[in-house]
């Protein structure tokens, strides 16, 4: 028996659209409400979030085999860090600050077994090949891991053509939050120069025959992403979503009770 297929690697890879939101609670309770809310993609978010392994497996654990597909991303493209998401039953990996084509070709190493690349063999304890019950998960696995590269920052924009050149490396995700403050814009990622590099980069992404995501609350760019060919795009997260319609909601309740 193979290693479970990844149905996001193949519709990116199809150039069809996969709509994501972004998980930064840290709950598997919210993350089973959410694998049942339309989202293609779910991504579990190890950087920015107060997640740890026990917390992103919990989420895993509750989003599979429902419509959403799991994107985690580490807080570090480490192989350590990779070897234990993977085996936790990761098979989409997001990695942060991706910034030359060697550091993407040992992301790719960290994701593949020996001899063609560095990742651990714990496959009896892992929860990714069902604890030994997939037979053939060390020969199968690799097929089915999709790798995607964040770049964010001038250093990674200048490295791009060596990072979309490295095989392995399935989809390029850009970051406007991190790449406007890199280009002293911190906190406008609208910012007119900050955008034109972004449409850039994902216009390069795509011309390279490698899938291009994005996460942006702007619908504008949202837009202009994907008529550029953009497939993996968040359009929302939860820790915004719920911080916006609690104060919303508490602001409603006071003032229609206040009334009289
Ligand atoms: O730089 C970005 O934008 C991202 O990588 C997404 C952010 O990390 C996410 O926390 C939303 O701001």
């Amino acid at each position: 028996m193979p290693a479970p297929y990844n149905p996001f690697k193949a519709a990116i890879a199809k150039g069809e659209l996969q709509l994501g939101c972004w998980l930064g609670l840290a709950d598997p309770y919210i993350a089973e409400i959410s694998a049942g809310s339309g989202f293609d993609w779910l991504l579990i978010d190890g950087e920015h979030a107060p997640n740890d392994l026990r917390s992103i497996t919990a989420q895993l654990q509750v989003i599979a085999g429902r419509d959403s597909h799991a994107v985690v991303r580490p807080p570090i493209g480490e192989p350590w860090i990779i070897k234990q998401l993977l085996d936790a039953g990761a098979q989409t990996l997001l990695i942060p600050m991706v910034e030359s084509g060697a550091q993407a070709q040992d992301l790719v190493d960290a994701v593949t077994y020996p001899p063609h690349g560095v990742r651990g063999v714990g496959s009896a304890l892992a929860r990714a090949s069902d604890f030994a019950a997939i037979g053939d998960y060390l020969t199968t696995a690799r097929e089915e891991i999709c790798l995607l590269a964040q770049v964010e920052n001038r250093k990674g924009m200048a490295a791009l053509d060596d990072i979309l050149a490295v095989d392995g490396i399935d989809g390029v995700f850009v970051g406007p939050s991190d790449l406007a403050a890199d280009m002293g814009f911190i906190g406008q990622p609208g910012q007119a120069e900050v955008q034109n590099t972004v449409l850039d980069a994902i216009r390069r992404i795509v011309a390279a025959g490698k899938a291009a995501g994005i996460l942006t609350l702007d619908a504008s760019l949202q837009s202009d992403c994907r008529h550029l060919g953009a497939t993996f795009i968040a359009t929302e997260i939860d820790v915004t979503l719920f911080a916006r319609h609690m104060r919303e909601a508490s602001k409603l309740s006071r003032q229609r009770l206040s009334q009289g």
